[in-house]
């Protein structure tokens, strides 16, 4: 083995998919036919080259290991699975003769193709990434394919750059894989961890023939709580790196665990031989000092110190950070310097915005302005603070002017959601609320039908209306003239949602180019991006918007103005049928952004909530019946361990009452949430206390209906009857089996029928043909349940019937 040291300066990783998306659109030129695959091929490695050289201007060594190979095309589990050769039984017919993946099989593990449906997606952690998720079962092979990654090294070589590796680690690999279809009951994959090691040892020996010194092994799974015990994860790590760091000829390898701490798991892993474990000193504890024992002596693990956040985007305080290392250091550990977590959470560069209000730019740091924090650190480190006093003090008049700026703190805001009182989070009982509003003539078409029938409230979002929205941000289309075509947009939403027969409407969302981005624009204490994109999965990106001061709506005094209001209010004109007004959740509207880290989000998800309270408030003051505020991202701030869960529960729920509880009794409060695995936070969607609640159920045939039958819930359910994430069209006899299957758990009186979500990413045609089958089915069921010897239902029959 090689004994080359461990880089003063490091991060875990980059973002990959390009300052100008290029990775995205050469992916998606490729998968559409119009480059072929050596374009492809060569788009990717002038990416890696590229990102080589930027890092080493920013200050990372060239040679010395510290610049990670982490390019993964789609997703870096992905990539493991291929390294893996570990093919899921139903992909066994891609894999060539030696049993691997080339990279067009790998695409269709990511994408499906005509007869299959793609590997599972599933968020990453606490964060808003999507990885694969690897499919194990008790036959599923494992072979060594380590050809690209030894390509990487190859090629980076030849341009005068010494590469660090990255694979997903044998432990995380498992804890993230789901059993294969065809594993018996009760299979784990984490049974397969001793056959998995082999095929890593071969991986390790390939690539330091191939010249990699280093090579990273993510552990992240390891900072989670998970289904099987502490003990017997611990020492499951332990044997599978006490074996990894026996094997012959192998490189020397680096552990990470981002996104917490590995808890108990710190002594298997610092001791087990690996030459150097990283710690996210961000989300996780500084190791206390007898940990710190872990990390003494010569032949010790080096402590990687993440201590540059990776996930958020405010400069860091450097002279903090540099007391906290050195301190580490003085605790005999020999320390190098690392970002928490990979810099592929946050965009490339600051210094690309350039509309950004200088100021607030100048309290940002991108993946840029994060490596230079790095190399500063381990440079003060090295040296002492004294030998980078100016970028200290530099860091230091940021942070004190952020503190201060106007905006950041809004006394008036601040003196409102500092005087909430219990009673702001309340409304009436259930009861009484579901008795005023089942009497309630929503509009002047009478009561709701039983089983209403809705959406969940975008439609499609066609060229026209995206190429409206670039004309009017480019200047080519007025405000007035943008105005008047999304009012003419909304109508002919409008219009065909009662030919469908519908019997709640929604105004369809036009205006939005993103649920949270919108909110963002208007709302004060936030700022857009306009190069800030950030990959979601694949070559999908989002652009989070940087809450950076105190909420409030946009416009004059503390209140501001409605900004939704006047599309709904538009809406509400043209019909007789109830229009549901709709609004993002304060929930989501945090998970989605960059959220500010100089108070508990707690905090700022009231500021949020009382925005969107106003909101609620005005809505309802404008005649809208029915109001949805959106959730979907509840579950995935979810805290990785338990003992951190009720805390979170308690401040989120919490903020979505802040933000609904002021209407009246007989105002229907709506929220939906897409997904279905419930498991943990089947309480908290209770705890909502929203009157109705839609789900995602289509694709699990409603099965989460009995998580929710069994938890004892009792309020209006909307479970998705169409899964909108392909083009297919449900008939509607599936959509009546559905239903059928539904009303089994469900009372008919609190039934509601939609689809899974949104239909933003829908065409037209598929999106009539499917919400004609939903009405259809509805009508069905409707005159099922209405038989005599059905349940007693108290809401009278529709006029439309
Ligand atoms: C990701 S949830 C989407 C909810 C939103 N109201 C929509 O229908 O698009
Ligand atoms: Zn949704």
């Amino acid at each position: 083995m090689t004994t080359v040291p461990f880089p003063a300066a490091t991060i875990t990783g980059y973002p990959r998919i390009g300052r100008r998306r290029e990775l995205k659109k050469a992916l998606e030129a490729y998968w559409a036919g119009r480059s072929t695959r050596e374009e492809l091929e060569s788009a990717a490695a002038d990416l890696q080259l590229a990102t080589y050289r930027r890092l080493v201007e920013l200050g990372l060594g060239a040679q010395d290991s510290s610049l990670p190979a982490a390019f993964p095309l789609y997703d870096q589990v992905l990539d493991t699975t291929v390294a893996l050769g570990a093919v899921p039984s139903r992909f066994a017919d891609l894999a060539d003769a030696e049993g691997r993946l080339d990279l067009d099989a790998s695409f269709v593990l990511a994408r499906g193709d005509a007869g299959r449906a793609p590997l599972e997606l599933t968020k990453w952690f606490d964060t808003n990434y999507h990885y694969l998720v690897p499919e194990i079962g008790p036959r599923t092979p494992f072979r060594a394919t380590a050809d690209r990654l030894v390509a990487d090294v190859r090629r980076a070589a030849a341009h005068g750059f010494t590469v660090r590796p990255v694979l997903v680690g044998p432990a995380s690999f498992l804890l993230l894989a789901k059993a294969d279809d065809d594993a018996p009951a009760g299979f784990d994959p984490l049974q397969r961890l001793p056959e998995l090691l082999p095929v890593y040892a071969e991986l390790l020996q390939e690539l330091a023939a191939a010249g990699a010194d280093w090579v990273q092994l993510e552990e992240p799974a390891l900072v989670a709580d998970q289904h099987v015990p502490a003990e017997q994860l611990a020492s499951a790590v332990w044997d599978a790196y006490t074996a990894l760091t026996a094997v012959a000829g192998r490189p020397q390898l680096f552990v990470t665990t981002s996104y917490g701490s590995p808890g108990p798991l710190l002594h298997p892993l610092a001791c087990s031989g690996v030459e150097a474990l990283h710690l996210d000193l961000v989300k996780g504890a500084t190791p206390a000092p007898e940990e710190l024992e872990f990390f003494r002596g010569e032949d010790s693990a080096v402590l990687v110190a993440g201590a540059v956040d990776g996930h958020n985007v405010w400069r860091a305080d450097l002279a903090g950070g540099l007391d906290r290392l050195a301190e580490l250091a003085r605790g005999g550990a020999q320390v190098s310097v690392a970002s928490s977590t990979s810099l592929f959470h946050v965009p490339h560069d600051v210094a690309e915005e350039t509309r950004l209000d200088p100021q607030l730019r100048s309290w940002l740091a991108f993946a840029d302005q994060k490596v230079g924090e790095i190399v500063t650190l381990a440079r003060g480190l090295a040296a002492g603070a004294e030998a980078v006093a100016g970028q200290l003090a530099e860091a230091a008049e940021a942070r004190r002017t952020r503190q201060d700026a106007a905006g950041v703190r809004d006394a008036a805001v601040r003196e409102r959601a500092g005087s909430l009182t219990a009673a702001d989070i309340e409304r009436a009982d259930a009861a009484v609320r579901r008795a005023a509003q089942e009497g309630r003539s929503f509009t002047a078409s009478g009561p709701l039908p039983p089983l209403p029938t809705t959406t969940t409230g975008s439609f499609p979002q066609t060229a026209e209306v995206r190429a409206a929205r670039a004309r009017h941000r480019a200047g080519a289309l007025t405000d007035a003239e943008y105005d008047a075509f999304l009012r003419e947009e909304i109508e002919r939403v409008v219009r065909l949602q009662e030919e469908l027969g519908l019997d709640v409407l929604v105004h369809g969302e036009a205006e939005r180019n993103d649920m949270v981005q919108y909110f963002a624009e208007h709302l004060d204490g936030f700022a857009t991006t306009v190069h800030g994109w950030v990959q979601s999965y694949g070559s999908r990106c989002t652009r989070p918007s940087i809450l950076w001061g105190d909420v409030s709506r946009q416009g004059e005094g503390l209140r501001g103005e409605a900004f939704t209001v006047p599309w709904i209010r538009h809406a509400q004109s043209l019909t007789d049928r109830p229009v549901k007004g709709m609004l993002t959740g304060p929930v989501t509207i945090l998970a989605w952004s960059f959220v500010r880290d100089d108070q508990p989000l707690g905090e700022t998800a009231n500021q949020v909530a009382l925005a969107l309270r106003d909101e609620v408030a005005d809505l309802e003051a404008a005649g809208i019946g029915i109001i949805q505020v959106d959730e979907p991202a509840l579950r995935e701030l979810l805290p990785l361990r338990r003992a951190d869960q009720p805390a979170y529960l308690g401040w989120s729920v919490d903020a979505f009452r802040l933000a609904t509880s002021g209407v009246r009794d007989e105002t229907q409060i709506h929220t939906h949430l897409c997904y279905s695995e419930f498991g943990e936070v089947v309480g908290a969607i209770d705890g909502l206390d929203a009157d109705v609640t839609s789900i995602e159920a289509a694709r699990s045939r409603m099965e989460v209906l009995t998580d929710l039958e069994a938890a004892g819930f009792s309020r209006g359910i909307g479970p998705g009857v169409w899964d909108i994430h392909s083009p297919r069209v449900p008939s509607q006899e599936e959509i009546e089996q559905l239903l059928e299957r539904a009303l089994e758990h469900v009372p008919a009186r609190t039934l509601w029928v939609n689809p899974d979500c949104g239909l933003k990413t829908r065409g037209y045609e598929e999106t009539k043909a499917s919400l004609e089958h939903l009405v259809a089915a509805a009508r069905t069921a409707r005159e099922r349940v209405a038989q005599p010897a059905g349940r007693p239902l108290i809401v009278q029959h529709g006029t439309r019937g």
